[in-house]
C-alpha cells in the first residue's frame, strides 16, 4: 500500500507512494478539504486541474446531511461528489468536538446535540467505521478522542486510554466487516494522542503500532498550541512509526509548518485554511500571503503570484481585487484554486527536492523568502 521511494540524507523527510482502492497518491502530499462533499466553490475538474490527488472528506457532516445510507444507496461517495480519485474520511470526533453542542463522551462514544437540528444523537467506534465503509472513502481514520489544549497531564493520559480502548473496537469491526484483500479495499490509519506529553506520545504510538493499522495520524495537534508544542508532539511519536507505512499530521498547517513537518517524516497533511482564507480575500504568494482587497492592488496588473497557474494569472490582481469588493462569487473560485494550487506546488515541490537530496535547502530558502518583509 505504501513505499518509500527516496530518503533525504541529511533529515527525515522522505518521498513515497500510496496505491489506494482509486488510485495512486505521490507524498508528501496535501489533501484539499470537501467536509460536506465537496471542496468549495471548486468543480472537481478544477481539482484534476489542479493536480489534487486525493480530497478529505467528514464523516459527521456526511452522516448529519444527507446520511451515509443515502450516500452509499446513490452509489457511495466517489459516484456522488463525481470524483473518482482517492478520498480520505476524518472519523467524526474531532467535528463532534469542534461543532456540536451539549457534548457528552462516555466510554461507550460521544453523546452531542446535532447542531443542524438540535436532535440527540450517539457517535461510537463501531457507527464511525460503518459510516466510513458506507461512505466508501480510500483511508477511513479510527475513532479517537483529541483532547482540547491545553488540558492536565491526566486528562491526556485518560483521553489517549479511550482512544486506544475505541481502536481496538474499530479493529474488532473491521476484521467482521471489512474484507481484508482484493481491490476496493479501505484501508484504516490509527490516530496517535498524548497532547504535549512525550512519555504519553510513545505510549499512544506503541499501543496503536501494536494493533497493526495501514497508517498513523498524529492527532491532537494544531488545536491552538504553540507551534514548538505542535512539532514536538510530531518529533515524540515519528520515532514509534513504522518507518514503511504513512505518517499524516492533522489540521495542518502554513506553508513553513508543511515544510518543518516534511523535515520530521510527515507524508500527508490536510487543513481548511488555503480554501477558507481564499474566501476571505488571502491569497499565498512566494513572499508570503497578500490580502487582495488591500488598496495598494488597486491598479496592480500582476498576477497573484508568478507561480500561479494559467487558469488564474490571466487575471491581475486588480481584477480580482475588485470581484472581491463587487461581491462576485467567481473571487472566492479564483483565490481557493489559486491557495489549493499554491500548497499542491509546495508539496510536489518537496518531492522534487527530496529526490534531489537536497531538501533542507528548498525548505531553507522557501521559507527565507516566504517570511522576509516584503519589499
Ligand atoms: C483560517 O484557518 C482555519 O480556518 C483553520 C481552522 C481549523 C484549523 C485546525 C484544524 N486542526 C485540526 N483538525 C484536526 C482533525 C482531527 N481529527 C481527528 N480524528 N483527531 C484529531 O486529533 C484531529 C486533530 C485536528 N486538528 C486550522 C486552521
Amino acid at each position: 500500500m505504501f513505499e518509500v521511494l527516496a530518503r533525504d540524507p541529511s533529515c527525515n523527510a522522505r518521498r513515497g507512494r500510496m496505491e489506494l482502492a482509486h488510485g495512486t497518491v505521490e507524498t508528501p502530499i496535501f489533501m484539499p478539504v470537501g467536509t460536506q462533499g465537496s471542496v468549495k466553490t471548486l468543480h472537481p475538474d478544477e481539482l484534476e486541474l489542479l493536480g489534487s490527488q486525493i480530497i478529505l472528506g467528514n464523516t459527521y457532516h456526511l452522516w448529519l446531511r444527507p446520511g451515509h445510507e443515502v450516500i452509499r444507496d446513490l452509489g457511495a461517495l466517489h459516484k456522488f461528489a463525481s470524483w473518482d480519485r482517492p478520498i480520505l474520511t476524518d472519523s467524526g470526533g474531532f467535528q463532534v468536538w469542534s461543532l456540536a453542542k451539549l457534548r457528552k463522551i462516555t466510554d461507550e462514544g460521544v453523546r452531542f446535540q446535532n447542531h443542524i437540528d438540535g436532535s440527540r444523537m450517539m457517535l461510537t467506534p463501531e457507527l464511525s467505521m460503518e459510516i466510513q465503509a458506507s461512505l466508501g472513502s480510500d483511508i477511513a481514520m479510527l475513532f479517537d478522542e483529541c483532547p482540547p489544549y491545553p488540558c492536565e497531564r491526566k486528562y491526556a493520559e485518560k483521553s489517549l486510554d479511550l482512544t486506544t480502548r475505541w481502536a481496538k473496537r474499530c479493529k474488532d469491526w473491521i476484521e467482521k466487516n471489512q474484507p481484508r484483500s482484493g481491490e476496493g479495499i479501505q484501508r484504516h490509519f490509527g490516530i496517535v494522542q498524548g497532547s504535549i506529553w512525550a512519555d504519553l506520545r510513545e505510549k499512544s504510538a506503541r499501543e496503536l503500532v501494536n494493533l497493526d493499522f495501514d497508517g498513523y495520524a498524529i492527532g491532537g495537534v494544531s488545536v491552538g498550541e504553540p507551534e514548538e508544542e505542535m512539532m514536538k508532539a510530531v518529533e515524540h511519536s515519528v520515532p514509534f512509526l513504522p518507518e514503511d507505512k504513512p505518517r499524516y499530521a492533522m489540521g495542518l498547517g502554513t506553508p513553513p509548518q508543511i515544510l518543518e513537518m516534511i523535515g520530521r517524516g510527515v507524508d500527508m497533511f490536510d487543513c481548511v485554511m488555503p480554501t477558507r482564507v481564499a474566501r476571505h480575500g488571502q491569497a499565498f504568494t512566494l513572499d508570503g500571503p497578500i490580502h487582495i482587497k488591500n488598496l495598494a492592488y488597486e491598479r496592480d496588473e500582476r498576477p497573484i503570484c508568478e507561480s500561479s497557474h494559467p487558469h488564474v494569472a490571466r487575471f491581475s490582481r486588480a481584477y480580482i481585487r475588485h470581484l472581491f469588493r463587487a461581491g462576485e462569487i467567481l473571487a472566492l473560485r479564483l483565490l481557493s484554486f489559486h491557495n489549493l494550487h499554491f500548497f499542491l506546488r509546495l508539496t510536489a515541490n518537496a518531492r522534487q527536492a527530496i529526490s534531489e537530496g537536497n531538501f533542507l535547502e528548498f525548505k531553507e530558502s522557501f521559507i527565507r523568502r516566504y517570511t522576509q518583509a516584503k519589499s
